[in-house]
């Protein structure tokens, strides 16, 4: 459904960040797109709804090349690409219901957004989301009085009630703690497999990505280094990826102490 061909950013003020990037997504693919910090996965992410430009390429969605859009079809485009972001990118004044809406806002008309009256189906839908995720209590709540976990379950309902086909999401955990990033991930891998949506998860945790993705891609200096199922992480792989360590080195079995390890 999505193939990324031989696609290059250069930010103008800055580094290539992307160096020939090849990607082809199937439909249901759950890809976690790991690598050092600087690799390019966020630039990845965000070219594919051209919140980055890309510099060269092409990124075909159903076949049709997102770096052609003019603005008008790009915005259509990006209705079907549901986006989660690590801080949750929330209207802090507003409540949970609102800000779950605001998912809506590219479907309906200028005149129910200005006044944000949304259709009767898309409130039953925002309930529905919001008691799946567990925030059912939670509606009239004001966004900035939530933990960073149900403000990170808000993002997740506003980003579903989209009716994405496809969801980029960049690291989604990284402000929250280890039982807390599970949630959330166990979350997404459920909502995603549940809706047959493919995704694309931006996450710094390999604990994480190798057990709740289905795909592991590795991104090092903009260029994709390793492209497997999950599970099969080696150490030689961790090298390749990340470069030199001693992977073995104080392991354990506690996600924090393999998160100060890997990262
Ligand atoms: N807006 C920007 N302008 C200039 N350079 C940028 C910009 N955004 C990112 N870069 C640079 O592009 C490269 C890739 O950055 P990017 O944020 O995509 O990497 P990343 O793998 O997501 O890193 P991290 O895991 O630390 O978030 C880095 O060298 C970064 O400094």
């Amino acid at each position: 459904m999505l193939d990324i061909k031989s696609l290059h950013k250069k930010y103008p003020s800055g580094p290539v960040a992307l160096r020939g990037v090849d990607l082809t997504v199937h439909e249901g693919d759950l890809i976690a797109l790991i690598g050092p910090s600087g690799a390019g996965k966020s630039t990845l992410i965000r070219c594919i709804n051209r919140l980055v430009e890309p510099s060269s390429g092409q990124i075909l969605m159903q076949g049709t090349d997102i770096c052609q859009l003019n603005s008008g079809a790009l915005r259509k485009a990006r209705k079907k690409i549901g986006m989660i972001f690590q801080e949750y990118a929330l209207v802090e004044r507003l409540s949970v219901m609102e800000n779950v809406l605001s998912g809506r806002l590219g479907y309906v008309s200028f005149y129910a957004s200005l006044t944000r009256k949304f259709p009767r189906a898309d409130i039953t839908e925002a309930l529905r989301l919001l008691d799946r995720v567990g925030l059912s209590d939670y509606i009239d709540t004001r966004a900035d009085q939530l933990s960073g976990g149900q403000r990170q379950r808000v993002g997740i309902c506003r980003a579903l009630l989209q009716q994405p086909d496809f969801l980029l999401i960049d690291e989604p955990t990284a402000s929250l703690d280890p039982k807390t990033s599970r949630e959330i991930m166990r979350l997404i891998t459920e909502l995603v497999q549940e809706r047959n949506i493919a995704a694309i998860i931006n996450i710094h945790e390999v604990t994480l990505a190798e057990m709740y993705s289905k795909r592991v891609v590795g991104l090092k200096d903009g260029q994709i280094v390793y492209d497997q199922a999950a599970g099969g992480l080696t150490n030689e792989a961790l090298t390749l990826i990340y470069g030199e360590e001693d992977w073995e080195a104080n392991k354990t079995d506690s996600d924090d102490a393999l998160h100060e390890e890997v990262i």
